[in-house]
């Protein structure tokens, strides 16, 4: 838990390093982090901090990105040099962790998954992941889809299309995807038709046992 006053000190310290668009968009990041917690029911505070800190290596150069990938080994030769620009959040736990060792490693770990995702995602992971994409800052991509979803769909769904959603702005804009995200994307689409499956048996479609059952109230069952 990191109280008000650190927190207010972690903000001050990253108005400072980053530039006022970059400072701008985390604020977004950690608000819609926080109400995404709240919704969804996960750590408000974590969610908040990972929020407002999932840029802080922004503020470092390529040349010093690459560096500190290559040192933790944190990405191949063929990430480092083709898409530089993924390489802040691998990098920010290590930075963060020396700057302020006080975070936990649930934290860290948000930050560090913010802009590729792994196979494992927790649900502080997917809000700091959703959050960095549809913050009322944003304005690029089709956005308007995922903010009207919050709260109507679960998280794991609403993670679904938001990583369905960078992947084919990626791929629209003809950048390179790290080879790590097909293998998310996969682990993504089983779970997805796995929960469908699920729902499927549980309502009342031709397959389902339910639906064979009687209809009206026939039969009461008190518990
Ligand atoms: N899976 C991915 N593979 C390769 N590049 C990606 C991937 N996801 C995002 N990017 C790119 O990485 C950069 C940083 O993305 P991100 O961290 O989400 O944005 P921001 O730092 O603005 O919050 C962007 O240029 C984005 O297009």
């Amino acid at each position: 838990m990191i109280d008000p006053d650190r927190f207010e000190e972690m903000r001050r310290l990253l108005e400072t390093r980053v530039k006022p668009s970059r400072y701008l968009h985390s604020m977004g990041v950690s608000q819609t982090a926080e109400q995404l917690a709240r919704i969804y029911g996960a750590n408000e505070n974590d969610a908040a901090v990972a929020g407002l800190l999932h840029d802080w290596d922004k503020a470092l150069s390529y040349k010093e990105l690459k560096r500190l990938a290559k040192k933790h080994k944190l990405a191949p030769k063929a990430v480092r040099k083709q898409m530089p620009g993924v390489l802040h959040s691998l990098t920010a736990p290590y930075s963060l962790h020396e700057e302020f060792p006080e975070l936990s490693p649930e934290v860290l770990q948000a930050v560090g998954r913010h802009t590729c995702g792994a196979t494992d995602m927790t649900d502080l992971d997917k809000i700091v992941f959703i959050a960095d994409i549809i913050e009322p800052g944003r304005t690029f991509g089709d956005v308007a889809p995922l903010r009207e979803a919050v709260g109507a769909v679960s998280l794991d769904e609403l993670f679904f299309m938001t990583y369905g959603s960078t992947l084919v702005y990626l791929i629209e804009a003809g950048l390179p995807v790290h080879p790590d995200s097909l293998d998310v994307w996969n682990v993504l689409v089983a779970e997805r038709a796995e929960r469908l499956e699920e729902e499927a048996g549980r309502c009342d479609s031709p397959a389902s046992p339910d639906a064979l059952r009687p209809r009206g109230p026939r039969v009461i069952v008190i518990e």
